[in-house]
Parts: C-alpha cells; sequence; structure tokens
C-alpha cells in the first residue's frame, strides 16, 4: 500500500501578516523555518523516499530542510502551486474592498468555477493538484513519497479524496507544517482507491501557527 505524506510549507511573512499569497510568495519567518526543523525531523522517522515539491519559494525553502532530515533529492512539480489568486495576490485581507472580499467568498463558500478575475478555479486547481498526487503510484515499489504544498491545494486535495467539492478545503484546517497522510489502497471489500488515513497533524510542532481568523 502506498502511503503518501501531505507538508504545508512553514509559515511566511505573508501568513502572519494575513497577506493573500497564491501564486506570489514570501520567505518564511523564523517560527516557520523551526516548524520545517520540527516537521523534518517527524519525516525523517516515517522513512521518506521522495520529496516532491511545488516550485514556489516557501515550499522550496520547507522541502530543503525535509530534505537535509531525510537524506532525499527534492522533485520539484508546479502542479502543487498554490490556488491562483488573480488580483488579489499580495493583498492584505483586511483591506479587501466589499467587491474584493465577495471574490474571496466565493472560493470559501464557493461553487467549482468560481474564481477570482485573473485567477485559477477550484476545479482546475483540483485537476492538477490530483493529477500530480496519481503519478506519486509510479514510483518504485516500496516508495514512500512526501509532498510540499500549500494550504489551499492540499485541502482541495483532501476534500476531493473524501468526495467532497473542492472548496470544502476551507473546512479543513491545515496548518503550516501540519502532516496529512494519504494511502492508496486495493481491496475487493473496502473502498478502493486514496483513502485518508490522517489530516493537519501538528503533535510534532511545539510552536504551530495561528491560523488566520485566530490572527
Ligand atoms: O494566502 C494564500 O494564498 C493561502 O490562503 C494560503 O496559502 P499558503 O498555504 O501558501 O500559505
Amino acid at each position: 500500500m502506498l502511503q503518501v505524506y501531505l507538508v504545508r510549507h512553514g509559515e511566511t511573512q505573508w501568513n502572519a501578516e494575513r497577506r493573500i499569497q497564491g501564486q506570489s510568495d514570501s520567505p518564511l519567518t523564523a517560527k516557520g523555518e523551526q516548524q520545517a526543523w520540527q516537521v523534518a525531523e517527524r519525516a525523517r522517522s516515517l522513512g521518506i523516499t521522495h520529496i516532491i515539491a511545488s516550485d514556489l519559494g516557501r515550499t522550496q525553502q520547507t522541502a530543503r530542510i525535509i530534505a537535509e532530515a531525510c537524506g532525499c533529492d527534492i522533485i520539484l512539480d508546479p502542479r502543487l502551486r498554490e490556488l491562483d489568486m488573480g488580483v488579489l495576490e499580495k493583498r492584505h485581507v483586511d483591506t479587501l474592498t466589499e467587491q474584493e472580499e465577495g471574490w474571496r467568498r466565493t472560493l470559501v463558500n464557493g461553487t467549482e468555477d468560481g474564481r477570482i478575475p485573473q485567477g485559477e478555479s477550484m476545479q482546475e486547481l483540483s485537476v492538477r493538484v490530483q493529477a500530480a498526487l496519481a503519478d506519486c503510484l509510479k514510483l518504485p515499489q516500496g516508495s514512500r513519497p512526501l509532498l510540499v504544498s500549500h494550504g489551499i491545494a492540499l485541502g482541495c486535495l483532501v476534500s476531493t479524496i473524501l468526495g467532497l467539492p473542492a472548496y470544502a478545503e476551507r473546512r479543513l484546517r491545515l496548518r503550516n507544517c501540519s502532516i496529512s497522510r494519504i494511502d492508496y489502497q486495493e481491496s475487493p471489500w473496502l473502498a478502493s482507491g486514496w483513502v485518508v488515513e490522517m489530516a493537519g497533524d501538528i503533535s510534532h510542532l511545539d510552536a504551530p501557527a495561528l491560523d488566520e481568523l485566530q490572527r
């Protein structure tokens, strides 16, 4: 049975400032780096064989720390990037106009094809992250990959495996450097395919980041 671990990158400057990142980027904070070392220590104990990361800076920075602990190379995969948040990227959430907040809400409460102007729909995000996950099935027998990606991207992956719409990702709390695990099982009497073993575990962190609403 293939086990795939999912890690959200460490806290960044813009996470801490409540600014929208999407496919724009900001570096890890000191706390984010500390979280990355703690998740790396946990990853080392899990026997990770491959680290596959979104090619954005914050995920690469987190992946490098995990790779150092696990002694693996990093494979970059742009399909693991965060949702493209279009014209709202780099904006502080508290400065959005009513109309802009309405665009953001179409993602939070939304419909599958709702999008921020010049951004991506949850449906489009879902297709590319599912494709990246499916490629893990091509790794050699005995592999145990760890994917380093983003809050909405990973939430969308877990939600759709559960058979929920992609926008249900907002019902999952995937904090910075949380670990989730999904398994691929083939079974005549249980569901065949991807199964969620755990989601959003932060028991390895002594300095968890607050989620956006608690800041
Ligand atoms: O700000 C964003 O784009 C998202 O809400 C969170 O993205 P992140 O997981 O890359 O911080």
